[in-house]
């Protein structure tokens, strides 16, 4: 019996890792010790052993950005504008959401993420209380913030700030060191600088995470220059949303001076390649000048209904792919380094206690199979796994010192994918209703 989402102390023998085979012993949700040959020592302590032939063992994939719940809206409206995408698509069908759509949305997410190798998550969306009941089912980590958006009007601030409190109390009421809180001011051209302040002093204040989007379009760049006379880094910065705890999704935009911003208030970049291509933003992240300014870079999908999956290992490819292709240099973002800020980065960013293959660091460990399609030959399994395999390569995942899937299998899928189905079904319907009342 597989001892499913119930720390355990384990013993995997035979991985790949750093090219060479090695054992790692795991117990107490850390990694206790890591080796060659160091399975005789541990043998009698551990509950649960996994023969890896070969696999190649990294630290889990963390996802730095996402809407885990927008995986109900995946397909629902594609090859659009940005803003007219929000406004006249996801928007009017957010509208109807209700916490059962957050929480089957959110499970959908979770599967989705566990099975292609993702521990851990950046998430900002409603309904927040709702997705904590998902991802403690789901066994993983995630930070959770609630999308504020007040419009720039005082009632609206007002009703932002009392669902953020709620859901801070609410995550502190669960008592579970995989789940923590962040403020999320939507972004600067939907949240005031009263809401901005707010959710910068809060977060201080608290020691929280803060989660924003940042210059994700040329017309925000744009609109902010033309409203407040400087660029949107600058805009942040003035209402303290730049701190080491916070995560600025996108950032295509910033120049020199906003990299080196962000690089000395320690502010972590995640890069969504996939989404800002699909809503043709029309530029990439400045990964050179972020990564000199020392501003770490971090790897998200974003939502689903803009990407429209959650796999961290096509979002490798596209991340390194799309920085070659748009600067014409093939050396830039490697193959290691794009595993780097698919697990190191973001596991720093969000302060999981993981991302690192050492003793003392948080099980939070995947498994890619030895024997999958795209690790023949095995002559680079770096490579191998950044331009080649996809999350279907990955055989096991382990998040705190807990199995999330052992050979593909996860407890509950089937009821996960019907609920999910009919969640959005439901929703899509409620929403095509009132079209239909309007008309
Ligand atoms: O790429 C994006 N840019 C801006 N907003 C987005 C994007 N993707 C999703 N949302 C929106 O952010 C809110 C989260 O609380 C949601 O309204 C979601 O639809
Ligand atoms: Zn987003």
């Amino acid at each position: 019996m597989i001892p499913y989402n119930k720390r355990t102390s384990i013993l995997i023998k035979g991985a790949t890792h750093n090219c060479r085979k090695t054992d790692i012993f795991i117990d107490d949700g850390k990694i206790q010790a890591v080796g060659e040959g160091i399975r005789s020592e541990f043998k009698s302590s551990a509950d649960f052993e996994i023969d890896a032939g070969g696999d190649v063992l990294l630290p889990g994939l963390v996802n730095t950005h996402t809407h885990a719940a927008m995986s109900l809206l995946r397909g629902y409206a594609d090859d659009m504008i940005l803003f007219e995408w929000l406004s006249q698509k996801i928007w009017p069908l957010e509208a109807h959401l209700n916490g059962d759509d957050v929480y089957w949305g959110t499970r959908l997410a979770c599967l989705e993420m566990i099975k292609s190798g993702t521990v851990a998550f950046n998430d900002m969306y409603f309904f927040m209380d709702r997705a904590a009941d998902a991802v403690e089912e789901a066994g993983m980590r995630a930070c959770l913030s609630h999308g504020f958006i007040d419009l720039f009007t005082e009632e609206k601030r007002e009703a932002e700030i009392k669902a953020t409190i709620n859901l801070h109390n609410h995550i502190k009421s669960r008592n579970n060191p995989k789940l923590t809180f962040a403020t999320g001011p939507h972004a600067l051209y939907t949240v005031s600088p009263e809401g901005l302040t707010w959710c910068a002093e809060y977060a201080t204040e608290n020691d929280a995470g803060i989660h924003i989007h940042l210059s994700e379009t040329q017309q925000e760049v744009d609109d902010c220059v033309k409203n407040n006379g400087i660029t949107p880094a600058a805009h942040l910065d003035k209402y303290g949303i730049l701190t080491e705890r916070t995560v600025a999704a996108h950032c295509c935009y910033l120049d020199d001076s906003e990299c080196e911003l962000l690089g000395k208030r320690k502010t972590a970049a995640s890069h969504n390649p996939a989404s800002n291509m699909k809503l043709a933003g029309g530029r990439a992240i400045p990964y050179s000048a972020l990564k000199n300014a020392g501003a770490p870079v971090c790897l998200g999908t974003d939502g689903c209904a803009s990407n429209n999956n959650l796999d961290l290992f096509e979002e490798m490819k596209i991340a390194a792919l799309l920085q070659k292709f748009t600067t014409g240099d093939p050396t830039i973002l490697p193959a290691a380094e794009a595993i780097d800020i698919a697990s190191r980065t973001g596991a720093e960013a969000l302060r999981t206690g993981g991302g690192t293959i050492a003793p003392g660091f948080a099980a939070d460990i995947i498994l890619v199979d030895r024997n999958a399609i795209c690790q023949a030959p095995f002559h680079n399994p770096i490579s191998n796994i950044v331009y080649a395999c996809g999350g279907n390569a990955v055989r096991s995942v382990i998040c705190d010192g807990a199995i999330l899937m052992h050979d593909r299998e996860i407890p509950g899928e089937d009821a996960i994918l019907a609920g999910a189905e009919a969640a959005a079904t439901s929703l899509v319907a409620r929403r095509e209703e009132e079209i239909r009342n309007q008309s």
